[in-house]
């Protein structure tokens, strides 16, 4: 049994559930139970405090976790990275009050920053020689220029708006962020055997996003030429119609260039063209 560490309720809990139920692995968010077995994978799930996942990785508590990267680094706890998630994806910045105006790093020199990344913040300061003052508080961080509390703040931003509305204004972007799963360093190999299933799962929905099936009917005297816009997985699929002039022609095409591939497939006389999504694919 491999036992992940889920962070029980914000803004992780969602995502890393629905990359689970996609994945076939059923585990009901039983909220007050903080240890649920999966009916149909041999995964339990730990229901943490997004703050303890790293720690709770590293020290073998939990096996696997999900945390954003901006917790891992903060916590510097030693597990590593098995995957990026491409989920909660955030920025953490330096931001000032708006009116301030702004020339450059230095005028951080013998300030005070309000941050709840304590450690990220001390490292970005001693690498650009800036000598400020941190000031650690857990939330509600963006309020305390505002409120005479600090100067600055050091902090999560996503669409901006919190700054915007605390009268804040980005001035520095000190890392990106996602979602990580990340794993201990000492997983038995049974562990390491049912985390490999898990990933396989995780890659096929993974490679199914953006893809459409789609199935059409084509002249055959112009078979070649839809063939040689079709990119496919490997060739596209032709099957024979009753009316020997026509054949069916299935393929998957990527969301991104789903469009302008069509409009072709319908200059060259492709008609009945149908398209449904698809929910997995094993490459
Ligand atoms: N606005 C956002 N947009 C995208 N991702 C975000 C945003 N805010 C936070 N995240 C990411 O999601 C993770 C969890 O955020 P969440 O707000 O649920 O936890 P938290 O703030 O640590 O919890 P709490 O508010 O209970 O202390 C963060 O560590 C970060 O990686
Ligand atoms: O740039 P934005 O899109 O406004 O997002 C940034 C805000 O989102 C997070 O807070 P959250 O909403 O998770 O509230 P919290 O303080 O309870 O963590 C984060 O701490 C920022 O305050
Ligand atoms: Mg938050």
């Amino acid at each position: 049994m491999l036992r992940i560490a889920v962070q029980s309720k914000g803004r992780l809990f969602d995502d890393t559930m629905n990359l689970l139920a996609e994945a076939d692995i059923k585990v009901s968010s039983g909220r007050r139970t903080l240890l649920v077995q999966s009916q149909n994978f041999p995964l339990e799930v730990l229901y943490l405090r997004d703050d303890d996942i790293p720690q709770s990785v590293a020290s073998g508590v939990a096996d696997i976790g999900v945390v954003g990267e901006n917790e891992f680094v903060e916590r510097g706890e030693d597990a590593k990275i098995i995957s990026r998630l491409g989920f909660s994806k955030c920025r953490l910045s330096l931001a000032i009050p708006k009116d301030i105006n702004y020339q450059g790093l230095a005028w951080f020199n013998g300030k005070k920053i309000a941050t709840s990344y304590p450690n990220i913040l001390q490292h970005f300061m001693e690498q650009h020689n800036i000598n400020a003052e941190i000031h650690v508080i857990t939330g509600s961080v963006e309020i305390s220029p505002g409120i005479g509390l600090a100067d600055g703040i050091f902090d999560i931003v996503s669409s901006g708006s919190t700054l915007v509305s605390n009268n804040l204004s980005e001035v520095e972007v000190v890392m990106q962020s996602e979602a990580l799963l990340i794993g201990n360093k000492n997983m038995s190999q049974e562990k390491r055997e049912i985390l490999e299933q898990m990933l396989f799962r995780f890659k096929a929905v993974k490679d199914a996003e953006d893809k459409k099936y789609v199935r059409m009917n084509a002249p055959k005297a112009r078979l070649q030429e839809i063939i040689s816009v079709l990119p496919g997985l490997k060739s596209p699929t032709i099957i024979p119609l009753a009316d020997d002039d026509w054949c069916s022609v299935h393929t998957v095409l990527d969301q991104k260039r789903f469009w302008e591939i069509i409009g072709k497939l319908k200059e060259m006389g492709a008609q009945g063209i149908l398209v449904t999504p698809i929910e997995k694919m094993i490459l």
